[in-house]
């Protein structure tokens, strides 16, 4: 099996500058839903890097019957609504990238909205994460008739649940886990962890090779799936998006650590401006 290494001089489409003439109608509208009760935030750090890494417009569904709150102070651009208006004609046609399960829960709500939103979108990119990757494994959902581009973001331990097997298995052959999650999910796989793994529908490997320990806590996950959706949405091909995602949140922890901000006490939340600021640098410097 041919491995390469993630690394940014080959993802130029990361790294162009913007037209003057342009609006954000150019830069796509993300949809991301997550967030059940207790979890808010989980969907808000997944919102938050999509904006700050170059979404045109970021839509939060949250997994709850109300929104528990209509804006979020910290990043006004946000549009608060619930997963069911999300999924809604009006807005569904609207968003081209999704995002769900970050926070999402895996009550019979969370189920149902999952279900509603893989069998409603059609023809798009879904990014699936956390506790969409959960309820899969729990629920043995069938992914393959999806007309959608599929994108799971397993960590070791949710790509155990898919895979029915212990986090010891997938840790002692990443590479072959990430083909097998390809394969029984038609997707294109992210294993995360050290050394992240990206694979293709077609078993092409890409391994990470920047990051840190400062990555090691919560929410960071939240972040990468967030900027996935970001990248991808800005019109950025899936084979550069994913990648360049891996590439921009490990190297973001790179430059919090050598900041003395990390690697011990890195917050997630932390991560999305660092994002931006090397994508603006390598793209303007
Ligand atoms: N602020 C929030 O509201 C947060 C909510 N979160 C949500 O909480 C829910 C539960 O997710 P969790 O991931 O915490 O719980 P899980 O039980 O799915 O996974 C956590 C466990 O997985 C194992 N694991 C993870 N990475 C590993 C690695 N690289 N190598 C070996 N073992 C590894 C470890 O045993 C770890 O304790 C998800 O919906 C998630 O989105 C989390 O994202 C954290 C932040
Ligand atoms: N030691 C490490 N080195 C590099 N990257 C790491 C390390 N530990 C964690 N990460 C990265 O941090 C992120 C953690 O994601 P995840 O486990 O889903 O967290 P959460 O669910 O709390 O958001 C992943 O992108 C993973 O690859």
């Amino acid at each position: 099996m041919i491995t390469n290494d993630i690394e940014i001089r080959n993802l130029t489409e990361l790294l162009k500058k913007r037209n003057l003439n342009t609006h954000k109608g150019d830069y796509g509208t993300i949809g991301i839903i997550g967030g059940s009760n207790g979890m808010e935030g989980s969907l808000l750090l997944a919102a938050r890097a999509a904006i700050k890494i170059g979404a045109g417009k970021v839509l939060v569904g949250f997994t709850q019957n109300t929104t528990p709150f209509n804006i979020d102070f910290m990043q006004p651009e946000l549009m608060l609504r619930t997963a069911y208006n999300l999924l809604k004609v009006d807005d569904i046609t609207r968003i081209h990238t999704w995002v769900i399960g970050c926070g999402m829960g895996k009550n019979h709500q969370s189920i149902n909205i999952l279900n509603k939103a893989i069998n409603k979108i059609n023809n798009q990119f879904i990014v699936l994460d956390a506790d969409a990757l959960n309820i899969i494994a729990q629920n043995n959902l069938n992914l393959q008739e999806s007309t959608n581009t599929l994108i799971i973001t397993p960590h070791p331990k949710e790509a155990a649940r898919l895979l029915k097997c212990t986090t010891l298995e997938i840790q002692s052959n990443r590479i072959q886990a990430a083909i097998e999650l390809t394969k029984k999910y038609n997707s294109w796989t992210i294993l995360k962890g050290y050394r992240t793994i990206v694979c293709s529908p077609e078993n092409k490997i890409l391994v990470s090779k920047n990051g840190n320990p400062g990555l090691a806590s919560a929410g960071t996950g939240d972040v990468l799936a967030g900027m996935i959706g970001s990248l991808l949405t800005q019109s950025i091909s899936i084979e550069q998006a994913l990648p360049g995602a891996v590439w921009l949140h490990g190297a973001a922890a790179e430059y919090l650590a050598n900041n003395n901000n990390g690697p011990i006490g890195m917050t997630a939340s932390e991560l999305p401006e660092a994002a931006r600021k090397i994508r603006n640098q390598l793209c303007y410097n």
